[in-house]
Order: C-alpha cells, then sequence, then structure tokens
C-alpha cells in the first residue's frame, strides 16, 4: 500500500474541491484499444428495451488486486487497492460503459455509490476553462446488482439510493430470481423512487458445493441469461466490478472454454499483499476430458500503463 494510506481508510483521490476526478486524455487513448465504442448520448432515466435482444453486450471484466490476488482483506471488508490516479481511471471507465454490476456480497460490503465521478468534457480542463462550469459527467452507469434471493436491505440510506436521487447517479436495477411482488414492498418502494427497478431473471440453478456432511448449494444465473437480460434492458455495454465470486464464476467459464463472454480485461495491480484471509480471485482450474489440466487462460494483446504508484493491466481472453 501507498506510504501514508491505510488499505481500510478512504483514500484521496485527484480530485477537485467538489469530488470530481480527472483523468488525462493521453491514458484514456491508451485504453481505447480495450473499451466499448463511445456512448452517444447520456443514458436516459427511463431505460427502452432493446430491438434486437439476442446480442449480448460489451463485457468489460475489471477490478483492483493486490500482488497476492486479493480483492480484499476479508469478505465483507471494504478495502482500498487504487490509488487516485487509478481510481480516477475507474471511474472514466464507467463514463464508458452503460451499466456496471457487481454481487450482492460487494452491495452489502461496501454500500458502493456505483456512478461515475469523472468531470464532464464539457468542463474540458480540471480547473473548468471549457463552459467556465464544473460539472459532473453526463454519461452514468446503470448499477446492476446480482441478488438472486433479494438479500440486499436497500434503503434510503444506501449511497447508490441517495446518488440516484441527488442526480448523481441512476437508480440501480436488482437481478433477482424472486416474482417482483415477493420482494418487501418497502425496499421496492426505494428503489423505483429513484428510477430503479428488481428485474426477474429466468433460469436460477442450485449450484453444489462440496460433498457429503458440509455441503452447500448456493443459487445461481446462467451467465448467458444474466447479459441477455442486462441487452434486453436497452444495455449494450457492461463493466463487471466484482467481487470475488462475481468474477471467480465468470471467468471459470472462460477457463473452461464453455463460454466466450468477457471481450475485455482491465485490471489495476496495486504494489500490496494483503496476505491470506482475503477475497481472491482464482478461479478453479478447468480439467479436460482426459482429466488432466486444461490449458490456462491466458490474455492476448497485452497492455501495461503505469498510473501512480499501480499499474493497470490490459487484455482479451485468448480464444
Ligand atoms: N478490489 C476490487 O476491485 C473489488 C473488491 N470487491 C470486494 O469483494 C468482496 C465481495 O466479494 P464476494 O463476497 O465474493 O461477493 P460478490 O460481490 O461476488 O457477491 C456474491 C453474491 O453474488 C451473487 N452471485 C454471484 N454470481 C452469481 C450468478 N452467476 N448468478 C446469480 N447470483 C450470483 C450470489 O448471491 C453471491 O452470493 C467485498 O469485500 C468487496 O469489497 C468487490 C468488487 C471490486
Ligand atoms: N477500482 C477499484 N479499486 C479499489 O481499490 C476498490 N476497492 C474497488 N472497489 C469497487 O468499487 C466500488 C466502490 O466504489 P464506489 O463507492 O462505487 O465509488 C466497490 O463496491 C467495488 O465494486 N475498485
Amino acid at each position: 500500500m501507498t506510504s501514508a494510506v491505510s488499505p481500510t481508510e478512504p483514500q484521496g483521490t485527484p480530485s477537485l474541491s467538489d469530488g470530481l476526478l480527472h483523468f488525462p486524455t493521453s491514458s484514456a487513448l491508451k485504453l481505447e484499444p480495450h473499451l466499448p465504442p463511445p456512448r452517444s448520448s447520456p443514458s436516459p432515466t427511463i431505460t427502452m428495451t432493446n430491438s434486437n435482444p439476442n446480442q449480448k453486450p460489451f463485457v468489460t471484466l475489471t477490478f483492483a488486486t493486490s500482488l497476492d490476488s486479493s480483492l480484499s482483506l476479508a469478505p465483507g471488508v471494504r478495502t482500498t487497492l487504487s490509488g487516485p490516479q487509478s481510481k480516477a481511471m475507474t471511474h472514466f471507465l464507467r463514463s464508458r460503459h452503460a451499466a456496471i454490476l457487481v454481487g450482492v456480497g460487494t452491495a452489502v460490503a461496501d454500500d458502493p455509490g456505483l456512478n461515475c465521478k469523472i468531470l464532464s468534457p464539457l468542463s474540458s480542463s480540471p480547473e473548468g476553462v471549457g463552459n467556465g462550469k464544473r460539472e459532473q459527467h453526463p454519461n452514468q452507469p446503470r448499477p446492476i446488482i446480482l441478488d438472486p434471493s433479494a438479500r440486499w436491505e436497500v434503503s434510503e440510506k444506501s449511497k447508490v439510493v441517495q446518488l440516484a436521487r441527488l442526480k448523481q447517479g441512476l437508480g440501480p436495477f436488482i437481478f433477482t430470481a424472486k416474482e417482483v411482488g415477493e420482494v418487501p414492498e418497502e425496499r421496492r418502494a426505494v428503489v423505483e423512487g429513484v428510477g430503479g427497478k428488481y428485474v426477474r431473471v429466468e433460469g436460477l440453478k442450485l449450484k453444489g458445493e462440496g460433498k457429503g456432511e458440509g455441503a452447500t448449494s448456493r443459487e445461481s444465473f446462467a451467465w448467458a441469461d444474466v447479459l441477455r437480460t442486462i441487452k434486453e434492458e436497452g444495455l449494450d455495454s457492461v463493466m463487471i466490478e466484482g467481487g470475488g465470486s462475481v468474477i471467480n464464476s465468470l471467468l471459470s467459464l472462460e477457463q473452461a472454454g464453455e463460454q466466450e463472454l468477457v471481450d475485455s480485461v482491465i485490471v489495476t495491480i496495486a504494489p500490496t499483499w494483503l496476505g491470506a484471509g482475503g477475497v481472491l480471485v482464482c478461479p478453479p482450474r478447468a480439467v479436460g476430458r482426459d482429466r488432466q489440466p486444461a490449458p490456462p487462460v491466458r490474455l492476448r494483446d497485452v497492455s501495461w500503463q503505469p498510473l501512480g504508484e499501480d499499474v493497470v493491466l490490459c487484455g482479451k481472453i485468448l480464444r
């Protein structure tokens, strides 16, 4: 971790007095080959459904990791890994995606804002000399929370709700296996009151883990169903931020060569070891038909960009 920064403390950013972040154009240009096409207009408050729902959205897998592949010190502990410059990079990515997806574990642990705090390009410089005003970027991503059993106790106090109320972000779409009528009425009212909604995803599967005594099962959507639902909501691109269970389940599909869902991978690597007990990015190793380990997943078209004390790795999954 950086010299003066505690990983569990909120960290300083290259923000100006109003909290807005600046990401230099020169750094943004280096990311361009790894991004979806620019969004033409700000996200509408009411999303239009897509006329061609059969394709999937552009999928960017992006997260910040330590040198020992940890996303956080422990499950449920919000942990700062990105330094100021790479944090600004993440918020730039948020301006370039129609949606941002996290699992309910992250929503509960982090109470995230899931908005974009990048300065509007109309402000044209950190000092705001463009149109003379300093404004937040107009392209806000739609927060999506994967919450099959609707366990997230979203309320007026949730950061994502507060930001949407202030028009500094969009209301969340909560992907659940529940019928909308089964979701507690007060939570539904909060979410719908800021332009969000509960979205029922079909095709929930029970995944068994372990055998015999102590075996558990957990509910999981097929990723193809999640992505199709995102596209049907009129959202053409999604950045998948975490946490561990979301990232590992997505990577395990790529690892097994079962499905090719991820278009781009953008990882911030921070110069720190979080130690044992963290939430790891470590997908299960794929096994071939002969029961031997399958070739591991690798990135191609790789680029590395130092940002402050971190390095940002971009690539595409080698097919
Ligand atoms: N460093 C970073 O960039 C990030 C760090 N984090 C950290 O990760 C930790 C949370 O990670 P986890 O505990 O693994 O929780 P998680 O955020 O991955 O959520 C797990 C839950 O999401 C749901 N889920 C996941 N995959 C699903 C699927 N295919 N279908 C349906 N539902 C699905 C399930 O309900 C599951 O219990 C937190 O400590 C958080 O701070 C989270 C995001 C980014
Ligand atoms: N890029 C990045 N760097 C870190 O150090 C992080 N801890 C995270 N976490 C992700 O960002 C969310 C919190 O940020 P906001 O409140 O939404 O601004 C958190 O929930 C993770 O998804 N990311």
